[in-house]
């Protein structure tokens, strides 16, 4: 049995999300790069390269991995390049996205001989929260005026919209895409590619697939451009539990288990929502808030329905840990890393990393 904890990530699982996405591909044409800084667990590419057609990072260090771990195109994009990365983030993309002109500028001689982008940003977003809006007043995300862009028009061939989050309505969807026309549309006309970001849950359940399939193909025709999604979340969701056991169980007013692992430390992105975890199936009679094992006060997954009592030694499962959880894992009081673990297609539990006391160490100096 694989010591806790573990984040165990199920390629079947995987699959379901990624065979809906070579659908989409197929169907209309639009080509899947996967967004890096949601999901970077690079022991899964093998299978993901196959469905998906490369990926797109936020700096030079995703870029790097994406070159050299997953087959197919790499995209570069992020908030701002340093002189001294550029050089390299060049040699290891196929195409570079600019955040503004400032820096498409800036970088212009160096890149010349690149496939270049800009990031619009067309100021409505589907964000419900203000730290994830790209839109959000004042953004620093992308540049927003027409006729600041249609100057720099001939330096570039393409652009990056990404103004979708977490957006499982196919409607909001369209109206998004069908505004960014009315505002950009003329200048969509003078590029060769677009790409829509991320944030379009497209392979939940129950999504209109053909709708968006023909929506996507529609577009792409209107303008005659190659369109890219950046998919993050909709690629891995569902994939990937967070394996802990329980440590200790008190009362204090409530049933609480304390489990061996931390949500500050390995489920980061919750906390910062203000989200709790999920556990499945939750219907039991007996009501536990389950917690982590740092000193943070409010280290709490949440509050959990069992169908017996919870004992230590019992191993609990925290389903959705893949997306912006795996990559925000930190070493916050030194509490035990999570291994990885894979199940593979044919059922079988590899270990694929452990995490030492020496990782912990060389994590400082
Ligand atoms: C430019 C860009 N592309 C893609 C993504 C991935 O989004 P999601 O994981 O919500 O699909 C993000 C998220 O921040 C992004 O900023
Ligand atoms: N589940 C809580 C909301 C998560 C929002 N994720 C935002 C990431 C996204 N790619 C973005 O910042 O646009």
């Amino acid at each position: 049995m694989i010591k806790t904890p573990y984040y165990l990530i199920d390629k079947a699982a995987l699959l379901k999300n990624l065979e809906k996405i070579a659908y989409v591909r197929q169907q209309s044409g639009a080509k899947s790069l996967l967004a890096l800084k949601c999901f970077a667990t690079w022991s899964v590419f093998d299978l993901m390269q196959e469905y998906m057609d490369g990926t797109t990072s936020s700096s030079l260090y995703e870029v790097k991995l994406g070159k050299t771990k997953f087959q197919g195109e790499t995209h570069a994009y992020s908030v701002a390049y340093a002189d001294d990365e550029i050089r390299e983030v060049l040699d290891h993309s196929d195409k570079i996205i600019f955040n503004s002109i400032g820096q498409l500028n800036r970088f212009k001689d160096v890149s010349h001989d690149k496939t270049r982008g800009l990031r619009v940003n067309p100021q409505v977003s589907t964000s419900e929260f203000l730290i994830a809006d790209p839109a959000r007043p004042f953004s620093r995300l992308g540049e927003w005026d027409p006729e600041k862009i249609a100057n720099v028009i001939d330096d570039i061939s393409g652009f990056m919209f990404h103004n979708n989050c977490e957006n499982s309505d196919f409607d909001r969807f369209d109206d998004m895409l069908t505004l960014i026309e009315e505002r950009f549309g003329h200048l969509i006309k003078q590029v060769k590619w677009v790409s829509l970001g991320g944030g379009i849950h497209f392979t939940g359940e129950g999504y209109p697939l053909d709708q968006f399939c023909q929506r996507l193909k529609k577009f792409a025709e209107t303008y005659d451009i190659q369109v890219y999604l950046e998919p993050g979340e909709a690629a891995i969701t569902k994939s990937t539990t967070l394996e802990v056991t329980v440590l200790d169980t008190l009362f204090n007013g409530k049933h609480i288990a304390v489990v061996d692992s931390s949500i500050e430390a390995h489920m980061l992105d919750l906390l910062i929502y203000r989200e709790n975890a999920k556990m499945a199936p939750c219907d039991g009679e007996h009501e536990y808030m389950i917690c982590g094992k740092s000193c943070l006060a409010g280290d709490i997954f949440g509050e959990f329905k069992f169908e017996k009592t919870v004992q230590v030694g019992d191993r609990l499962s925290f389903q959705d840990a893949a997306g912006y959880t795996m990559v925000k894992k930190n070493w916050f009081n030194g509490v035990r890393m999570p291994s990885i673990a894979v199940r593979q297609l044919d059922g079988n539990i590899e270990l694929v990393k452990e995490f030492g006391y020496q990782d912990f160490e060389q994590n400082l100096s």
